[in-house]
Protein backbone atom coordinates (compact mmCIF):
# COMPACT_ATOMS: atom_id res chain seq x y z
CA UNK A 1 0.00 0.00 0.00
CA UNK A 2 0.84 3.59 -0.67
CA UNK A 3 -0.12 6.47 0.75
CA UNK A 4 -1.27 9.22 -2.01
CA UNK A 5 -2.53 12.04 0.32
CA UNK A 6 -3.04 13.07 3.46
CA UNK A 7 -5.79 15.82 4.77
CA UNK A 8 -5.52 17.12 8.13
CA UNK A 9 -8.48 18.95 9.83
CA UNK A 10 -8.55 21.10 12.66
CA UNK A 11 -11.93 20.15 14.41
CA UNK A 12 -13.48 22.01 16.93
CA UNK A 13 -16.39 20.33 19.05
CA UNK A 14 -18.20 21.38 22.05
CA UNK A 15 -18.40 18.69 25.03
CA UNK A 16 -21.93 18.52 26.39
CA UNK A 17 -20.31 18.87 29.88
CA UNK A 18 -17.09 20.05 31.07
CA UNK A 19 -14.64 18.08 32.34
CA UNK A 20 -12.29 18.68 35.14
CA UNK A 21 -9.08 16.46 35.95
CA UNK A 22 -6.24 18.16 38.73
CA UNK A 23 -4.59 19.73 36.51
CA UNK A 24 -7.56 21.65 34.73
CA UNK A 25 -10.45 21.67 32.71
CA UNK A 26 -11.72 20.71 29.04
CA UNK A 27 -14.75 22.42 27.52
CA UNK A 28 -14.50 22.30 24.18
CA UNK A 29 -12.28 20.18 22.51
CA UNK A 30 -10.00 21.10 20.04
CA UNK A 31 -8.45 17.98 17.91
CA UNK A 32 -7.05 17.44 14.57
CA UNK A 33 -8.42 14.22 12.60
CA UNK A 34 -5.96 13.31 9.77
CA UNK A 35 -7.76 11.55 6.54
CA UNK A 36 -4.82 9.56 4.42
CA UNK A 37 -6.08 8.04 0.88
CA UNK A 38 -4.48 5.18 -0.74
CA UNK A 39 -3.68 4.25 -4.70
CA UNK A 40 -6.98 2.79 -4.97
CA UNK A 41 -8.46 6.43 -3.35
CA UNK A 42 -10.06 4.28 -0.49
CA UNK A 43 -10.18 6.78 2.95
CA UNK A 44 -8.22 5.78 6.53
CA UNK A 45 -9.12 7.79 9.46
CA UNK A 46 -6.95 8.69 12.51
CA UNK A 47 -7.44 11.08 15.34
CA UNK A 48 -5.01 12.87 16.80
CA UNK A 49 -5.44 12.88 21.14
CA UNK A 50 -3.21 15.85 22.03
CA UNK A 51 -5.27 18.38 23.51
CA UNK A 52 -4.90 22.50 22.96
CA UNK A 53 -2.75 22.81 26.05
CA UNK A 54 0.20 20.57 27.06
CA UNK A 55 -1.57 19.85 30.85
CA UNK A 56 -1.69 16.05 30.18
CA UNK A 57 1.40 15.24 27.89
CA UNK A 58 3.62 18.07 26.76
CA UNK A 59 2.14 17.57 22.93
CA UNK A 60 -0.50 19.87 21.39
CA UNK A 61 -2.93 19.97 18.73
CA UNK A 62 -0.49 22.61 17.62
CA UNK A 63 3.01 20.36 17.85
CA UNK A 64 0.57 17.56 16.48
CA UNK A 65 0.10 19.73 13.15
CA UNK A 66 3.49 20.76 12.90
CA UNK A 67 4.90 17.37 13.25
CA UNK A 68 2.47 15.56 10.74
CA UNK A 69 3.02 18.65 8.11
CA UNK A 70 6.81 18.93 8.13
CA UNK A 71 8.17 15.32 9.52
CA UNK A 72 5.30 12.62 9.19
CA UNK A 73 3.51 13.21 6.32
CA UNK A 74 6.43 13.84 4.10
CA UNK A 75 8.28 10.42 5.58
CA UNK A 76 5.29 8.62 5.07
CA UNK A 77 3.80 9.53 1.70
CA UNK A 78 4.49 7.12 -1.60
CA UNK A 79 6.57 4.98 0.26
CA UNK A 80 5.93 0.99 0.02
CA UNK A 81 4.08 -0.30 3.23
CA UNK A 82 3.47 -3.75 3.00
CA UNK A 83 1.98 -3.81 7.50
CA UNK A 84 1.32 -0.94 9.84
CA UNK A 85 4.07 -2.04 11.75
CA UNK A 86 6.30 -0.64 9.35
CA UNK A 87 4.77 3.00 9.99
CA UNK A 88 7.13 3.11 13.38
CA UNK A 89 10.32 2.29 11.14
CA UNK A 90 9.53 4.74 8.76
CA UNK A 91 9.22 7.31 11.63
CA UNK A 92 12.21 5.54 13.52
CA UNK A 93 14.86 8.75 13.39
CA UNK A 94 12.04 10.64 14.62
CA UNK A 95 11.97 11.32 18.99
CA UNK A 96 8.91 10.78 20.81
CA UNK A 97 5.84 12.90 19.41
CA UNK A 98 3.86 10.04 19.76
CA UNK A 99 0.33 11.67 19.89
CA UNK A 100 1.09 12.76 16.41
CA UNK A 101 2.90 9.25 15.36
CA UNK A 102 -0.14 8.06 16.31
CA UNK A 103 -2.47 10.08 14.41
CA UNK A 104 -1.32 8.83 11.11
CA UNK A 105 -0.28 5.20 12.17
CA UNK A 106 -4.24 4.97 12.99
CA UNK A 107 -5.52 5.77 9.75
CA UNK A 108 -2.66 3.55 7.95
CA UNK A 109 -4.65 0.16 10.17
CA UNK A 110 -7.96 1.41 9.05
CA UNK A 111 -7.12 1.34 5.76
CA UNK A 112 -4.75 -2.16 6.14
CA UNK A 113 -8.04 -3.74 7.60
CA UNK A 114 -10.26 -2.38 4.67
CA UNK A 115 -8.30 -3.91 1.96
CA UNK A 116 -8.35 -7.27 4.05
CA UNK A 117 -12.05 -7.03 3.86
CA UNK A 118 -11.48 -7.32 7.75
CA UNK A 119 -12.32 -5.18 10.85
CA UNK A 120 -9.59 -3.57 12.48
CA UNK A 121 -10.65 -5.23 15.84
CA UNK A 122 -10.01 -8.32 13.62
CA UNK A 123 -6.44 -7.25 12.13
CA UNK A 124 -5.32 -6.31 15.31
CA UNK A 125 -5.89 -10.05 16.28
CA UNK A 126 -9.17 -8.88 18.85
CA UNK A 127 -11.12 -11.82 19.24
CA UNK A 128 -14.18 -9.94 21.21
CA UNK A 129 -17.48 -9.19 19.93
CA UNK A 130 -18.88 -7.17 22.46
CA UNK A 131 -16.55 -5.03 25.43
CA UNK A 132 -17.36 -4.03 28.87
CA UNK A 133 -16.67 0.12 29.55
CA UNK A 134 -16.73 1.73 32.73
CA UNK A 135 -16.59 5.92 32.86
CA UNK A 136 -14.55 8.47 33.85
CA UNK A 137 -16.18 10.94 35.91
CA UNK A 138 -14.40 14.74 36.72
CA UNK A 139 -13.93 16.76 39.83
CA UNK A 140 -17.36 18.28 40.41
CA UNK A 141 -18.78 21.55 42.73
CA UNK A 142 -20.24 18.98 45.22
CA UNK A 143 -19.75 15.32 46.35
CA UNK A 144 -23.65 15.26 46.04
CA UNK A 145 -23.25 16.61 42.60
CA UNK A 146 -20.99 13.62 41.90
CA UNK A 147 -23.19 10.85 44.13
CA UNK A 148 -25.87 11.68 41.76
CA UNK A 149 -23.83 11.56 38.77
CA UNK A 150 -22.68 8.13 39.48
CA UNK A 151 -26.41 6.95 40.71
CA UNK A 152 -27.11 7.59 37.08
CA UNK A 153 -24.24 5.95 35.57
CA UNK A 154 -24.87 3.32 37.42
CA UNK A 155 -28.42 2.96 36.63
CA UNK A 156 -26.86 3.51 32.61
CA UNK A 157 -24.67 0.00 32.98
CA UNK A 158 -21.72 1.02 33.34
CA UNK A 159 -19.24 -1.56 34.91
CA UNK A 160 -17.29 0.92 36.75
CA UNK A 161 -16.93 4.14 37.99
CA UNK A 162 -14.17 5.90 37.85
CA UNK A 163 -13.67 9.09 40.20
CA UNK A 164 -10.59 11.91 39.63
CA UNK A 165 -9.50 12.87 42.64
CA UNK A 166 -6.89 16.11 43.35
CA UNK A 167 -5.51 17.48 47.13
CA UNK A 168 -8.93 18.37 49.08
CA UNK A 169 -11.02 15.93 46.51
CA UNK A 170 -10.20 12.43 48.32
CA UNK A 171 -10.49 10.31 50.79
CA UNK A 172 -13.45 12.17 52.01
CA UNK A 173 -15.21 11.67 48.89
CA UNK A 174 -14.33 8.87 48.21
CA UNK A 175 -15.52 7.50 51.70
CA UNK A 176 -19.20 9.18 50.45
CA UNK A 177 -18.96 7.31 47.38
CA UNK A 178 -18.14 3.89 49.18
CA UNK A 179 -20.85 4.67 52.13
CA UNK A 180 -23.44 5.07 48.99
CA UNK A 181 -22.63 2.53 47.01
CA UNK A 182 -20.93 -0.15 49.04
CA UNK A 183 -20.72 -2.64 46.18
CA UNK A 184 -20.12 -0.55 42.80
CA UNK A 185 -16.51 -1.29 40.96
CA UNK A 186 -14.73 1.86 41.79
CA UNK A 187 -11.44 3.77 41.21
CA UNK A 188 -9.50 6.59 41.48
CA UNK A 189 -7.54 9.14 38.99
CA UNK A 190 -5.35 11.44 40.21
CA UNK A 191 -3.57 12.61 37.17
CA UNK A 192 -0.09 12.70 38.97
CA UNK A 193 -1.91 15.16 41.76
CA UNK A 194 0.46 13.57 44.34
CA UNK A 195 3.91 12.92 45.46
CA UNK A 196 5.37 10.69 48.17
CA UNK A 197 4.73 13.43 50.88
CA UNK A 198 1.32 12.30 50.41
CA UNK A 199 1.54 9.05 51.21
CA UNK A 200 -0.43 8.80 54.21
CA UNK A 201 -3.41 10.23 52.03
CA UNK A 202 -2.84 7.27 49.40
CA UNK A 203 -2.26 4.80 51.80
CA UNK A 204 -5.81 6.25 53.47
CA UNK A 205 -7.81 4.93 50.03
CA UNK A 206 -6.65 1.52 51.22
CA UNK A 207 -10.10 1.43 52.89
CA UNK A 208 -12.24 1.65 50.26
CA UNK A 209 -11.55 -1.36 47.98
CA UNK A 210 -10.48 0.46 45.46
CA UNK A 211 -9.79 -1.48 41.97
CA UNK A 212 -6.83 0.52 41.29
CA UNK A 213 -5.39 4.30 42.09
CA UNK A 214 -4.01 5.74 38.79
CA UNK A 215 -1.24 7.69 37.92
CA UNK A 216 -1.03 9.00 41.72
CA UNK A 217 2.75 10.17 41.50
CA UNK A 218 4.62 12.42 38.98
CA UNK A 219 3.90 12.05 35.12
CA UNK A 220 7.48 11.08 34.37
CA UNK A 221 7.95 8.42 37.23
CA UNK A 222 8.18 4.97 37.76
CA UNK A 223 10.45 4.94 41.12
CA UNK A 224 8.78 6.71 43.49
CA UNK A 225 5.14 4.71 42.00
CA UNK A 226 7.33 1.84 43.24
CA UNK A 227 7.58 2.68 46.52
CA UNK A 228 4.36 3.89 46.88
CA UNK A 229 3.14 -0.10 45.31
CA UNK A 230 5.08 -1.34 48.46
CA UNK A 231 3.68 0.69 50.82
CA UNK A 232 -0.22 0.49 49.66
CA UNK A 233 -2.65 -2.56 48.79
CA UNK A 234 -4.94 -0.73 46.61
CA UNK A 235 -3.37 -1.76 43.06
CA UNK A 236 -1.48 1.35 41.32
CA UNK A 237 -2.35 1.52 37.85
CA UNK A 238 -0.03 3.84 35.06
CA UNK A 239 -1.30 6.19 32.74
CA UNK A 240 0.62 9.15 32.31
CA UNK A 241 3.93 7.39 33.18
CA UNK A 242 4.29 4.77 30.03
CA UNK A 243 5.11 5.82 26.61
CA UNK A 244 6.48 2.53 25.31
CA UNK A 245 6.70 -0.71 25.30
CA UNK A 246 10.32 -0.21 27.16
CA UNK A 247 8.99 1.70 29.54
CA UNK A 248 6.14 -1.02 30.49
CA UNK A 249 9.08 -3.19 30.72
CA UNK A 250 10.60 -1.12 33.21
CA UNK A 251 7.67 -0.30 35.41
CA UNK A 252 6.71 -4.28 35.35
CA UNK A 253 10.93 -4.76 36.69
CA UNK A 254 10.61 -2.27 39.02
CA UNK A 255 7.13 -3.21 40.22
CA UNK A 256 5.97 0.63 39.74
CA UNK A 257 2.47 -0.62 38.97
CA UNK A 258 0.02 -3.65 38.98
CA UNK A 259 -2.05 -2.70 36.30
CA UNK A 260 -1.74 -0.44 32.80
CA UNK A 261 -4.22 2.21 31.06
CA UNK A 262 -3.04 1.96 27.35
CA UNK A 263 -3.97 5.13 25.29
CA UNK A 264 -3.39 4.36 21.86
CA UNK A 265 -1.89 8.00 21.30
CA UNK A 266 -0.09 8.25 24.23
CA UNK A 267 2.25 4.93 23.11
CA UNK A 268 2.77 6.06 19.85
CA UNK A 269 -0.03 3.86 18.02
CA UNK A 270 -1.88 0.42 17.51
CA UNK A 271 1.38 -1.52 16.98
CA UNK A 272 3.11 -0.11 19.93
CA UNK A 273 -0.11 -0.55 22.20
CA UNK A 274 -0.43 -4.67 20.90
CA UNK A 275 3.28 -4.73 22.14
CA UNK A 276 2.72 -3.48 25.43
CA UNK A 277 -0.61 -5.29 25.52
CA UNK A 278 1.20 -8.91 24.97
CA UNK A 279 4.27 -8.11 27.33
CA UNK A 280 1.81 -7.09 30.07
CA UNK A 281 -0.36 -10.56 29.22
CA UNK A 282 2.84 -12.43 29.62
CA UNK A 283 3.35 -11.11 33.18
CA UNK A 284 -0.21 -11.09 34.56
CA UNK A 285 -0.37 -7.51 34.65
CA UNK A 286 -4.07 -6.49 33.30
CA UNK A 287 -4.56 -3.84 30.67
CA UNK A 288 -7.72 -1.49 30.13
CA UNK A 289 -8.11 1.25 27.43
CA UNK A 290 -8.14 5.31 28.37
CA UNK A 291 -9.83 7.56 27.06
CA UNK A 292 -9.22 11.31 25.85
CA UNK A 293 -12.08 12.68 25.24
CA UNK A 294 -12.47 11.56 21.72
CA UNK A 295 -14.72 11.79 19.06
CA UNK A 296 -15.82 8.94 17.07
CA UNK A 297 -12.95 7.99 15.16
CA UNK A 298 -10.55 7.88 17.75
CA UNK A 299 -13.62 5.84 20.19
CA UNK A 300 -13.85 3.65 17.10
CA UNK A 301 -10.03 2.93 17.53
CA UNK A 302 -10.48 2.43 20.86
CA UNK A 303 -13.49 -0.03 20.61
CA UNK A 304 -11.02 -2.03 18.04
CA UNK A 305 -8.18 -2.35 20.77
CA UNK A 306 -9.52 -3.13 23.15
CA UNK A 307 -11.29 -6.93 22.09
CA UNK A 308 -7.64 -8.08 22.26
CA UNK A 309 -7.73 -10.74 25.31
CA UNK A 310 -5.52 -8.87 27.39
CA UNK A 311 -8.13 -6.14 27.97
CA UNK A 312 -9.74 -7.89 31.00
CA UNK A 313 -10.94 -4.63 32.92
CA UNK A 314 -13.57 -2.19 31.67
CA UNK A 315 -12.15 1.10 29.75
CA UNK A 316 -12.73 4.31 29.92
CA UNK A 317 -14.36 4.16 26.17
CA UNK A 318 -18.30 5.71 26.76
CA UNK A 319 -20.75 6.15 24.67
CA UNK A 320 -20.65 9.24 22.20
CA UNK A 321 -23.43 10.67 23.68
CA UNK A 322 -21.82 11.56 27.15
CA UNK A 323 -19.31 13.53 25.18
CA UNK A 324 -21.48 15.13 22.27
CA UNK A 325 -24.74 16.36 20.82
CA UNK A 326 -23.75 15.11 17.77
CA UNK A 327 -20.30 12.65 16.74
CA UNK A 328 -19.12 12.46 13.61
CA UNK A 329 -19.57 9.08 13.05
CA UNK A 330 -22.87 6.67 11.93
CA UNK A 331 -23.58 5.06 13.97
CA UNK A 332 -22.42 6.35 17.62
CA UNK A 333 -20.87 4.08 19.23
CA UNK A 334 -23.90 3.33 22.02
CA UNK A 335 -23.30 1.62 25.36
CA UNK A 336 -25.63 -0.93 26.37
CA UNK A 337 -26.03 -2.60 29.70
CA UNK A 338 -22.23 -1.86 29.98
CA UNK A 339 -21.50 -3.21 26.82
CA UNK A 340 -20.22 -1.71 23.77
CA UNK A 341 -20.97 -4.16 20.28
CA UNK A 342 -17.85 -4.09 18.27
CA UNK A 343 -18.80 -3.44 14.52
CA UNK A 344 -17.72 -6.16 11.93
CA UNK A 345 -17.37 -4.44 8.96
CA UNK A 346 -13.96 -3.51 7.09
CA UNK A 347 -12.32 -0.93 8.60
CA UNK A 348 -12.65 1.23 12.01
CA UNK A 349 -16.46 -0.41 10.97
CA UNK A 350 -18.18 3.36 11.90
CA UNK A 351 -18.96 5.46 8.64
CA UNK A 352 -17.27 8.87 8.97
CA UNK A 353 -20.00 11.60 8.95
CA UNK A 354 -18.36 13.74 6.48
CA UNK A 355 -20.96 16.45 6.58
CA UNK A 356 -20.85 16.39 10.29
CA UNK A 357 -17.16 16.91 9.97
CA UNK A 358 -17.01 19.72 8.38
CA UNK A 359 -19.23 21.67 9.75
CA UNK A 360 -16.99 21.20 12.88
CA UNK A 361 -13.70 21.82 10.16
CA UNK A 362 -11.87 25.16 11.36
CA UNK A 363 -8.85 24.51 9.05
CA UNK A 364 -7.88 22.15 6.55
CA UNK A 365 -5.22 21.15 4.45
CA UNK A 366 -4.67 18.75 1.80
CA UNK A 367 -0.67 17.17 1.35
CA UNK A 368 0.13 14.89 -1.84
O1 LIG B 1 -13.72 9.72 29.15
C1 LIG B 1 -12.56 9.75 28.71
O2 LIG B 1 -12.31 9.85 27.48
C2 LIG B 1 -11.41 9.68 29.67
C3 LIG B 1 -11.39 10.83 30.60
C4 LIG B 1 -10.11 10.88 31.41
O3 LIG B 1 -10.06 10.24 32.43
C5 LIG B 1 -9.07 11.79 30.96
C6 LIG B 1 -9.47 12.89 30.23
C7 LIG B 1 -8.56 13.85 29.82
C8 LIG B 1 -7.23 13.68 30.12
C9 LIG B 1 -6.80 12.57 30.84
C10 LIG B 1 -7.70 11.60 31.24
C11 LIG B 1 -7.14 10.40 31.97
O4 LIG B 1 -7.50 9.25 31.77
O5 LIG B 1 -6.23 10.59 32.75
MG1 LIG C 1 -5.62 8.79 33.65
Amino acid sequence: MKIKEVTLRHLRMKLKFPFTTSFGTFQDRDFILLEAKDESGNSGWGESVAFHSPWYSEETMKTNWHMLEDYLIPALLNQEITHPDEVSEVFSNIRKNNMAKSTIEGAVWDLYSQQKGVSLASALGGKKSKIEVGISIGIQETASDLLRIIEKQVEDGYKRMKVKIKPGWDVDVMREVRKEFPDVPLMADANSAYTLKDIDTLKALDEFDLMMVEQPLASDDIIDHAKLQQAITTPVCLDESIHSYEDARKAIELGSCRIINIKIGRVGGLSESKRIHDLCESHDIPVWCGGMLESGIGRAHNVALTTLSNFTMPGDTAASSRYWEKDIITPEVTVTDGYITVPDQPGIGYEPDVEAIEGFTVEKKTFR
